[in-house]
């Protein structure tokens, strides 16, 4: 069985090959931190967040980048509004991202840069353009030469002869930066500074990098020149990953990555939900409405990744709805899994040491190789939950079941790893309740022996960690400043 990917380069769906076998290194252009995640960042976290469980899921070591744009004219905005500063806001709505990404269960990427950690390795991207004749300074600011970048629009599958020079929204005659350009489809890579905004030295004077070159520096010095898997929305194909790929190629000759997966948009009203066109709901808005955050994972994965997605109050009660059904059988194992002498007193029911089904986890691969069709995953979850809602039905109405004991065992770990791999997961309460009785310190302990592993690297060790603590009730919540945690 092979996975084979949608490519947006190639307009083709192609076997998945990596450069360096068993390894997957994988880039996702993270937020701009000015305001709340909405929930077109938790469809493209899930959808990503998805897609890296899976390869691991099927064998491969991944490498997660996702960075943070700190630097932009957005968060300044937002910090004039506020009288704050762009680094208070920009660490603000960090925070807040790590808050709502931990109660939607995405796994933490292994970095974060941020475009203001990256100040060498942006300018030295750009001295280096400038070196091979692609970029231009210009009144302090530098810029980009299109024009010299003979491959321009192949990601997009836009030509510059097509692009009406006035019509494009890239071209502003009355922005002052079309003064500078010498010809209106170049873009900055370096901006001077303005009065009163934080600025960097650099050789062309004080100033901040523009947006496209912090991505191209930070997967260049994260993880290298050819890269397997560059991910984000679909409305970052053009212009931002188009000049990702001119600003990296033009200087390493290399293919910046293999294979370019886009996540469709998630709408409202037939138009993108964003951030400046102010439609957004929150994340934590709707979690706080009691939406169950298994819910929305669900809602995102039970469409095809690349469409775009309403979002309607009715397709996030259906969701509900499906969640419900899912954690039913979920819950099997804890509700009827001593009655029925699976493997007592091991807490896990022998999940590791029992085989699972291998016909319906090769209907979830089958599945899901195929440009990850999410939806159909889910629905090889449903048939094993509903098959096991209605062999509880059976138990509780009959107090026994005819079905062997061990066949539902295997139906149940099945059902339960296979939803991991989605990171679908549900708590029994009542397990909850009993382990509520954590102290302060065990908890710190356990916090420390996490921060322990992944410093040796041992990322598993430190998801498990993770995943017993929130087990018993307990969240953490990672920062730059460290981890914190809350009782669920
Ligand atoms: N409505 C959406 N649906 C799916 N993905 C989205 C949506 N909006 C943004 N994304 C993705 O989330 C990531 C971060 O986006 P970004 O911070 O630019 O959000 P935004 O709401 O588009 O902000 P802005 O309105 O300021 O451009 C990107 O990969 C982007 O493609
Ligand atoms: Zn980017």
């Amino acid at each position: 069985m092979t996975l084979t990917v949608y490519n947006t380069l190639t307009r083709r769906q192609e076997p998945f090959k990596t450069v360096e076998p068993g390894k997957v290194k994988m880039y996702y252009c993270g937020v701009t931190v000015y305001d709340y995640c909405h929930l077109g960042h938790a469809r493209a976290c899930i959808v990503w967040d998805v897609v890296r469980r899976y390869l691991q899921f099927i064998g491969y070591e991944v490498r997660y980048v996702q960075n943070f744009t700190d630097v932009d004219d957005k968060i300044l905005n937002r910090a004039r509004q506020e009288h704050s500063s762009m680094e208070a806001v920009a660490e603000r709505f960090i925070k807040a991202y790590f808050e709502d990404m931990a109660r939607l269960g995405i796994k933490e990427a292994d970095e974060y840069p941020r475009a203001t950690h990256t100040m060498n390795g942006i300018q030295r991207l750009i001295h280096e353009l400038e070196n091979k004749g692609f970029a231009y300074p210009s009144d302090g600011d530098v810029y980009y030469a299109v024009r010299q970048f003979g491959e321009y629009g192949k990601l997009s599958g836009r030509k510059l002869e097509d692009m009406q020079a006035g019509k494009s929204d890239r071209v502003n005659i009355e922005d002052p930066e079309y003064q500078k350009k010498k010809d209106p489809f170049d873009f900055a890579l370096w901006k001077a500074a303005k009065p009163g905004e934080p600025a960097w030295e650099s050789p062309w004077g004080a100033g901040r990098p523009g947006w496209h070159i912090e991505c191209s520096a930070m997967v260049r010095d994260r993880l290298g020149e050819t890269i397997d898997i560059h991910a984000g929305g679909a409305d970052l194909i053009f212009p931002h990953h188009e000049n990702e790929i001119a600003q990296s190629e033009a200087v390493t000759g290399k293919p910046l990555a293999n294979y370019w997966l886009h996540n469709g948009m998630v709408k409202v009203d037939g138009e993108k939900m964003s951030k400046s066109l102010g439609n957004f709901t929150t994340i934590r808005d709707l979690l706080d409405r009691n939406v169950d955050p298994m819910a929305l994972r669900l809602f995102v994965l039970m469409a095809q990744y690349r469409k775009p997605l309403d979002f309607t109050d009715d397709a996030i009660a259906a969701a509900t709805n499906g969640w419900h059904t899912l954690k039913e059988g979920l819950l099997f194992g804890h509700q009827y899994g001593k009655q029925l002498n699976w493997g007592v007193g091991s807490g896990e029911w022998g999940v590791e040491n029992t085989s699972l089904l291998p016909e319906f986890v090769e209907r979830f691969q089958e599945a899901i190789n195929d440009d990850f069709n999410f939806p159909g995953g889910v629905s090889v979850l449903f048939e094993l939950a509903k098959e096991l809602r209605r062999e509880g039905n059976i138990i509780v109405h009959e107090g026994k079941t005819d079905t062997p004991a061990e066949e539902l065992q295997k139906q149940w770990q099945t059902l339960v790893t296979l939803a991991e791999v989605l990171g679908l997961t549900a708590q029994p309460e009542a397990e909850t309740t009993v382990n509520d009785g954590l102290s302060d310190a065990e908890i710190e302990d356990l916090i420390q022996q996490r921060q322990a592993a992944r410093k040796a690297r041992n990322f598993a060790e430190g998801d498990r960690i993770r995943n017993e603590l929130q087990a018993k009730g307990v969240t953490l919540i990672d920062s730059p400043e460290g981890t914190r945690w809350h009782r669920s």
